[in-house]
């Protein structure tokens, strides 16, 4: 299964695109990165949120009974895969988790048939056996959802459907494709800020749709310049404005059926275009008035998104605190913005995966006989004998980002010991479920006396001891305030 991963950082630190970069900016770069990721993990820890404890009783006894829990969830929520189809009772439906915000989940979902209606939003909770086996639900998850409350919009997730694709940061899971949208104009298209963008979208092996907007500030020759431009670097540019609503009807319909994430640089007008396919109704399959789903009354989470609010005192985009919501197109899809940022760290991209991310050197590969280099982990560096020649544009920064990788992964070896440290991990969960996780710790800091490491381990089993001694209900609140509701 494809597991790829987008790192955006969410700080407007410009890293020096020239090979002069610095080690104390790469050293700067992994800190925030591995702070933004230990930050991520400590909030989720601090979702599990037991109520009791019941440091009082004897660790073998603990011991035991958490193997036992883990031994017998771990059967009791098998992943569901694509071709399951659950029996569904009039309280059970499956659909797709499109806000996340603390413990709820907004599904939407397909009604009862009895219902004459289109899709429905659910305020979910998700049921306390699946955080018990770590199966973490993500945005775009298609998910059973179980006692529902058709009247009050309310359910619990019971499970999650296998993923086909999932990305770290915004972190959505089934995500189709990728749109990938800069300006003309405003600010001003710049070959090497794209370049970034692209590799690190062609870095999750993830379909991609490149799209450039405010075509309405530039003349015809300066778009027939770029066009054959990106041509030759293997991509189809979509011209499109916003303003004068040129293009839209084409991104509409290349984005209908499928989950995508729109990436790219702050104020190029990517809210402005999710507003603006959200409320285009001339789109080819869209009907006037139609709902796209009944919402809760009073659901904010998809409304349009707030326009050009970048703060003129601190830089930053509006986007930096906010959660990421999967919004429903009216020519159908959902997409997702991502927070405003500008440079893309390229963290997962490796000096031997950069070549692939260029499909000019994709194309050079496949046409040349044998389908490869005379050398094997041939960097491409002009070598005699290397089937990848100099005579392509982007070439010069080709050279420039693998200096950079180089220097960023010499940089993880000397401090951290391998290049993956300090970096993320895919552990296989259950049933082949693969799962992203932060590495929390570093080697070097890693030898932990033997009491604290008995004592993390006593924590965690008391975490477990303690939902498992609860009933769910009594876990959550919103269980809870349903079933006071039936009294
Ligand atoms: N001239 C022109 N301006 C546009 C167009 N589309 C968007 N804008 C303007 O560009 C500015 C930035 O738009 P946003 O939609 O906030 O850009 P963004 O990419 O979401 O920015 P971040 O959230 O910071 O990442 C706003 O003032 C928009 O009105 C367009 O097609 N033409
Ligand atoms: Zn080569």
């Amino acid at each position: 299964m494809p597991i790829a991963s987008i790192s955006i950082l969410r700080h407007r630190t410009i890293i020096p695109t020239t090979t002069a970069t610095t080690l104390p900016t790469v050293a700067k770069l992994i800190r925030q990165i591995s702070t933004l990721r230990c930050f991520s993990v400590a909030a989720a820890k601090q979702q599990h949120n037991p109520t009791v404890s019941r440091k009082s009783q004897p660790p073998s006894k603990k011991l035991l009974r958490a193997k036992q829990t883990v031994k017998d969830y771990s059967s009791l929520a098998p992943v569901l895969s694509p071709q399951d189809k659950p029996p569904l009772s009039e309280s059970k439906s499956v659909g797709t988790v499109a806000a996340a915000q603390a413990n709820f989940m907004r599904v939407i979902v397909e009604p009862p048939r009895s219902f004459d209606e289109s899709k429905v939003e659910l305020l979910c909770v998700v049921k306390a056996v699946l955080k018990k086996i770590k199966r973490r639900v993500l945005v775009g998850d298609k998910v059973l959802v179980g006692s529902i409350d058709w009247v009050d919009r309310r359910g619990m997730i019971e499970n999650v459907y296998q993923r086909s694709s999932e990305i770290l940061d915004p972190p959505v899971a089934n995500v189709d494709h990728l749109l990938v949208l800069f300006s003309m104009d405003q600010p001003k298209l710049e070959p090497f800020a794209l370049t970034r963008f692209l590799i690190e979208a062609e870095s999750t092996g993830i379909p991609l749709t490149l799209a450039l907007n405010k075509c309405e500030l530039v003349d015809e020759e300066a778009m027939v310049a770029w066009k054959s431009r990106l041509h030759k670097w293997g991509y189809k540019p979509n011209f499109c404005s916003v303003e004068s609503k040129y293009g839209l009807d084409s991104l509409a319909f290349i984005l209908r059926d499928q989950t995508s994430v729109i990436v790219g640089p702050s104020g190029v007008g990517k809210s402005s275009l999710i507003n603006a396919l959200r409320n285009n109704h001339n789109a080819s399959d869209a009907v006037e008035g139609e709902t796209l789903f009944d919402p809760i009354l009073g659901s904010k989470w998809f409304e349009d998104q707030l326009v050009g609010q970048v703060s003129t005192r601190s830089g930053r985009g509006k986007h930096t605190t906010r959660n990421v919501s999967l919004l429903p197109l009216s020519a159908g899809g959902y997409l997702a913005d991502t927070p405003g940022f500008n440079q893309p760290s390229l963290m997962k991209v490796t000096k031997q995966s950069l070549a692939q991310a260029f499909p000019e050197i994709r194309q050079m590969l496949s046409d040349s006989e044998p389908a490869k280099c005379s050398f094997n982990d041939c960097l491409h560096l002009g070598e005699p004998g290397c089937i990848v020649k100099a005579d392509w544009e982007r070439y010069p920064y080709y050279f420039q980002l693998l200096d950079e990788i180089r220097i960023r992964e010499e940089f993880q070896l000397r401090t951290f010991g391998t290049k993956k440290e300090g970096d993320v991990r895919y552990k296989m969960g259950d049933k082949g479920v693969q799962q992203a996780e932060p590495r929390l710790e570093l080697k070097k800091h890693r030898r932990v006396s033997r009491k604290s490491m008995n004592q993390s381990l006593l924590d965690e089993l008391d975490e477990l001891d303690d939902d498992d001694n609860l009933p769910d209900e009594e876990n959550d609140p919103f269980l809870k305030a349903m079933r006071d509701e039936n009294q």
